[in-house]
C-alpha cells in the first residue's frame, strides 16, 4: 500500500502570509491604514507565551502592527475587561485576541462577550458563532483553527468538498463544533463524534475526511483511518521523549501517525500541521476585520 501524502502546513501557512503581506501592503498604499492586532495575556503559561511570541512575530512579518498586553496572572477581571474595553475603542486596532485559557478567577465568558465582534479575530464572540451557524459565513469572523481545516482540506482535496462524509471527533467551542459547522456549508455529511461515541473506530471508518480535536495523544488509532480517507490532525499534545535522552519530550497529535500513514490518502504531520495554519488564519482575520471596519469592499476569500 502507497503511503500517505503528507500535508505541509507550514508550506501553506507561508502561501497564505505572503498573500496577506501582498495584501497589507496594497491597503497602506491606498488607505494609509496598517492593520492592528492586540494580544492579551493573562499570567505567565510558558507554552501561552511561546504561541504570543509566534503570533507577534506573524503579524509584523505581515506588515502589521501588533500590539502584546501581557498582565500579571492576579490582574483583576475589572482590569482585563477595562483594557477590553479600551481596545475596543481604539481605531488603530482591528482585531483583538484574549489568549485563553484565562487565570480561574475570570470569566472568560464575560470577557469574551465584550469583544466587539467586529474585532473579534478569534470568532469566539457569540455573534460570530451565530453567524457561522446560520451560514452566513461572509459576514463573520470564523475562529482560525476550523478555517485553517478548511483551507488545508481545499488545497488537497479541491475546492468541492460536497458529499464527503466528513467526522469530527471532539465538540469544543475553539474547534469542533465550528469546524462541523465550516464542512456543512460546503454539503459535506458532516457527524459530530466525541468521548461518549458508541463503536468511535467504526464511526471513524466510514469518513473520508477526518478532523482530529480531541485533545489526548494518539487516541485515533492509525487502524480507525479509512483506505484513502484524508486526516487532519489537530492535536498538539507533549509526551515524555526517553529515546531523545532524559527528561525530554515530543509533540504528537490525536492520530497514531505512523499507522495512518498506511491508511490515509493524506495527513496532516503534528508539527507542522494544523498549528501553523491556525496563526496564518489569525492574520487573514486581522486584515478581513480592519477592510470591515474601513467599509471596503471584502476580498476574494482564502477559503
Ligand atoms: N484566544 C486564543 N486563540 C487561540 O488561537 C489559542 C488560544 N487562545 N490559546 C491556545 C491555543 C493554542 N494555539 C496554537 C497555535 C499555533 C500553534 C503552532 O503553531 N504549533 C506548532 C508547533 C509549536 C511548538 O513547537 O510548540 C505546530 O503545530 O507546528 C500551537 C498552538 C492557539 N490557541
Amino acid at each position: 500500500m502507497p503511503e500517505a501524502q503528507i500535508i505541509d502546513g507550514k508550506a501553506i501557512a507561508e502561501t497564505v502570509r505572503e498573500e496577506i503581506t501582498r495584501r497589507a501592503a496594497a491597503l497602506l498604499e491606498t488607505s494609509g491604514v496598517r492593520p492592528g492586532l492586540a494580544v492579551v495575556l493573562v499570567g505567565e503559561d510558558p507554552a501561552s507565551q511561546v504561541y504570543v511570541r509566534n503570533k507577534d512575530r506573524a503579524a509584523e512579518a505581515c506588515g502589521f502592527h501588533s500590539l502584546k498586553h501581557t498582565l500579571p496572572a492576579e490582574t483583576s477581571e475589572a482590569d482585563v475587561l477595562s483594557l477590553v474595553d479600551k481596545l475596543n475603542n481604539d481605531p488603530d486596532i482591528h482585531g483583538i485576541l484574549v489568549q485563553l485559557p484565562l487565570p480561574g478567577h475570570i470569566d472568560e465568558s464575560k470577557v469574551l462577550r465584550l469583544i466587539r465582534p467586529e474585532k473579534d479575530v478569534d470568532g469566539f464572540h457569540p455573534v460570530n458563532v451565530g453567524l457561522l451557524t446560520a451560514g452566513e459565513r461572509a459576514s463573520a469572523l470564523v475562529p482560525c483553527t476550523p478555517a485553517g481545516c478548511l483551507v488545508l482540506l481545499k488545497r488537497t482535496l479541491g475546492d468541492t468538498l460536497a458529499g464527503q462524509n466528513a467526522v469530527v471527533v471532539g465538540r469544543s467551542n475553539i474547534v469542533g463544533k465550528p469546524m462541523a459547522s465550516l464542512l456543512l456549508q460546503e454539503s459535506c455529511t458532516v457527524t459530530i463524534a466525541h468521548s461518549r461515541t458508541r463503536n468511535l473506530p467504526d464511526v471513524v471508518r466510514a469518513a473520508d475526511i477526518v478532523v482530529a480535536a480531541v485533545g489526548r495523544p494518539q487516541i485515533i488509532g492509525g487502524d480507525w483511518i479509512g483506505q484513502g480517507a484524508t486526516v487532519i490532525d489537530v492535536g498538539i499534545n507533549r509526551i515524555p521523549a526517553p529515546e531523545r535522552g532524559e527528561g525530554k519530550s515530543r509533540l504528537v497529535g490525536d492520530v497514531a501517525f505512523e499507522e495512518a500513514l498506511e491508511h490515509a490518502g493524506a495527513i496532516t504531520p503534528v508539527p507542522g500541521g494544523v498549528g501553523p495554519m491556525t496563526i496564518a488564519m489569525l492574520m487573514v482575520n486581522t486584515l478581513t476585520a480592519a477592510r470591515r471596519l474601513l467599509n471596503l469592499q471584502e476580498e476574494d476569500p482564502l477559503f
